[in-house]
């Protein structure tokens, strides 16, 4: 096996200190999420409604179902994303394929890089709605 060794001179303090906190931490992640727009998103509208007027509480109560929905089995992931989410990614399931740090919106991503892969979030609030997010990858 081979021990990999570092250069001559390598502040080996800095190096363990870089190391501790970047081996665990992905650099991007995968995921699929389903998102319910209020009438205080961003842009309260989206393929599914011009309009949307929805109040955030209620958009809460939506996403706590579907998350209950999801974890009893009664429904899969992709079938309320397709059907349900207020996000352009409906028509994949919800699939926003990998990103890195920066792209989204802090929320979004805070929670996304703290879900282990398979794992589903809590509610998720964003400028953009509520969320219910899924690591995959
Ligand atoms: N891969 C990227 N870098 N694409 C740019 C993401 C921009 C980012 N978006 C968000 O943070 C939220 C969380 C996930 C979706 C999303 C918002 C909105 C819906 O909300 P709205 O903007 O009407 O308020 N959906 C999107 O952006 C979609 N293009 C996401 C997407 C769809 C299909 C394939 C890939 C990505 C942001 N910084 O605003």
């Amino acid at each position: 096996m081979s021990i990999w060794t570092p250069p001559e001179g390598t502040d080996k303090d800095a190096l363990d200190l870089y190391l501790s906190k970047n081996l665990h931490k992905p650099k991007k992640v995968a995921a699929r999420h389903i998102l319910v727009k209020h009438r205080d998103s961003r842009r309260p509208s989206s393929w599914k409604e011009q309009n949307i007027t929805l109040t955030k509480e209620e958009a809460v109560e939506l996403i706590k179902g579907y998350k209950a929905q999801i974890e009893s089995g009664e429904a899969s992931f992709e079938e309320i994303a397709s059907k349900h989410s207020d996000c352009s990614s409906h028509s994949k399931n919800g699939d926003l394929g990998y990103f890195g740090p920066g792209e989204m919106q802090p929320s979004f991503e805070k929670a996304a890089f703290g879900l282990q892969v398979g794992e589903l979030s809590d509610v998720v609030e964003s400028d953009s709605g509520i969320h219910l997010i899924e690591r995959t990858g």
